[in-house]
């Protein structure tokens, strides 16, 4: 059985009120994935099996979320030809700029797409596997430009005191 197109994988348990918007945000476009709690830090084997065998089982993209010394989608991407999107968890400590530096400044040679701290990452690396994928699905495409047209719609004209 080839596992869905997209993998989501966290650092913590902790990770996911962030990361199911990610989630969420496939389950709206109607794209299927699987989540995952995978650390670099605490389950070292876990990531390495995980990474090496991603391709084989049939994942096309990796979403990596971590936060603090967020060094899951840097290691997941050392150890994998697909491409991985990095979305900085906000931390306690630092509020997420621990989280962000650690994921986009990777060496020249092996990327890490790095998305926004938080939620907004959360949904935006959905929405780039999304724009990925559609490449090769026209039906994915027109999902994602109703979403589009209806994240449009949704933008009021004028400002309004109602909350
Ligand atoms: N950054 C990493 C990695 C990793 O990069 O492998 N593993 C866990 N963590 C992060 O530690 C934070 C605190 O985790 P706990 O809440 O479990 O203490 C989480 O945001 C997690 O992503």
């Amino acid at each position: 059985m080839l596992k869905p197109p997209v993998a989501i994988v966290m650092g913590s348990q902790s990770d996911w009120p962030t990361m199911r918007h990610a989630a969420e945000t496939l389950e709206s476009l109607e794209v299927e994935y699987e989540a995952r709690v995978v650390s670099a830090h605490r389950t070292p084997a876990r990531m390495v099996d995980f990474a090496t065998n991603a391709r084989a089982e049939g994942f096309k993209i990796i979403i990596a979320g971590a936060g603090g010394a967020a060094h899951l989608p840097g290691m997941i991407a050392a150890m994998t030809p697909l491409p991985v999107f990095g979305v900085p968890v906000r931390s306690k400590a630092l509020n997420g700029l621990d989280s962000l530096y650690s994921i986009v400044q990777m060496p020249g040679g092996v990327p890490v797409g790095t998305l926004a701290i938080g939620e907004p990452g959360a949904i935006n690396a959905a929405l780039l596997a999304a724009a990925v994928l559609a490449l090769n699905d026209d039906d994915l495409a027109d999902r994602l430009d109703a979403h589009r047209a209806r994240q449009t719609q949704s933008v009021p004209q004028f400002p309004s005191d109602i909350e």
